[in-house]
C-alpha cells in the first residue's frame, strides 16, 4: 500500500540527515517539505522565530501540543540546557511512531519525552505523572480549536507559572480566532504577534507568544 506523507518525510531525513545532526535533520525536512511535499511543520521561517523565543526563555520545561513528526520538537530540543526536559504530546500512534524516529535520527532521544495521547487527558496527569510542576514554555500546534481549551485547562491545574510563555503556531493560518481574542483582552496575559508566512508558502501567518502573568 501506499505510503503516508510522515513515512516519506522520515525517508527524506534518514536519506539525507547525519544522525546525531539536528540541524542536518531540519535542513533535510525543511528540503522536502519546500520541493517535494509540503507538510505541517513550524517550517524554517517561524521556526527561527521559535528558536529565539527558546533561546531567550532557555527554559528547563517545555510541553509540544502536537508532535506531528518532531520537526519542532527537534528545533526546540537541540537548544535546551543539559537536564532540561520536552515533554511532547501526540494521539496518533502512526505519527507518534514516525517522530520518534526522526528525535532518534536527531540524536535528542534524552532531552525529549514523547507520550502518545491525548492533550485533554493527559494535561491533567502531567504534575502527578512527570513530576512537572510547572511550565516555563508551551509550544501550542495542535487542533487549532483546542488551544483555547487546553490552555484553560493547564492554567486550572495549576501547570503555568508566573512568566510562563505560551507560543502558538497558526494563529492566522489556518487561525485560532477564540484563543486569540482570549490571550489579548485577558489581562492575565502579555501578548504579542509575530507576523511570518505559513510554511513553505508566501501565505500570511504568524506565532503569538503570550506570557502568563500568574
Ligand atoms: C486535541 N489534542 C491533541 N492531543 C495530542 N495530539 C494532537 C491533538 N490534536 C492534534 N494532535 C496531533 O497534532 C497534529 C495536528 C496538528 C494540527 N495542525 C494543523 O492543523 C496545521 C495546519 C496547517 C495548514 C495550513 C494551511 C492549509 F491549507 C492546510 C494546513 C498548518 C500548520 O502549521 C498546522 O499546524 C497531528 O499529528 C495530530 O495527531
Ligand atoms: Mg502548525
Amino acid at each position: 500500500t501506499r505510503s503516508t506523507r510522515p513515512q516519506r518525510l522520515l525517508g527524506a531525513v534518514q536519506k539525507n540527515a547525519t544522525r546525531g545532526d539536528p540541524g542536518s535533520v531540519i535542513q533535510a525536512i525543511d528540503h522536502y517539505c519546500r520541493n517535494k511535499e509540503w507538510a505541517m511543520n513550524v517550517g524554517d521561517e517561524k521556526g527561527c522565530i521559535l528558536d529565539s523565543v527558546v533561546s531567550e526563555v532557555n527554559p528547563a520545561t517545555v510541553l509540544e501540543l502536537g508532535t506531528y513528526c518532531g520537526y519542532s520538537t527537534v528545533r526546540i530540543a537541540r537548544l535546551l540546557p543539559p537536564h532540561a526536559k520536552l515533554i511532547t504530546l501526540e494521539f496518533n500512534p502512526a505519527v507518534a511512531a514516525i517522530a520518534r524516529q526522526v528525535i532518534a535520527w536527531a540524536g535528542l532521544e534524552d532531552k525529549v519525552q514523547l507520550v502518545e495521547g491525548a492533550s485533554g487527558d493527559f494535561i491533567p496527569r502531567i504534575k502527578e505523572q512527570f513530576g512537572v510542576k510547572t511550565f516555563d514554555l508551551v509550544f501550542l500546534d495542535h487542533w487549532k480549536e483546542y488551544y483555547l481549551p487546553d490552555t484553560k485547562l493547564m492554567e486550572e491545574c495549576g501547570l503555568l507559572r508566573k512568566g510562563s510563555v505560551l507560543l502558538a503556531d497558526n494563529v492566522v493560518c489556518p487561525g485560532a480566532p477564540d484563543y486569540l481574542e482570549y490571550v489579548r483582552s485577558s489581562p492575565r496575559y502579555e501578548s504579542r504577534y509575530f507576523k511570518s508566512h505559513l510554511e513553505y508558502t508566501k501565505v500570511e501567518d504568524g506565532l503569538e507568544k503570550s506570557v502568563f502573568l500568574g
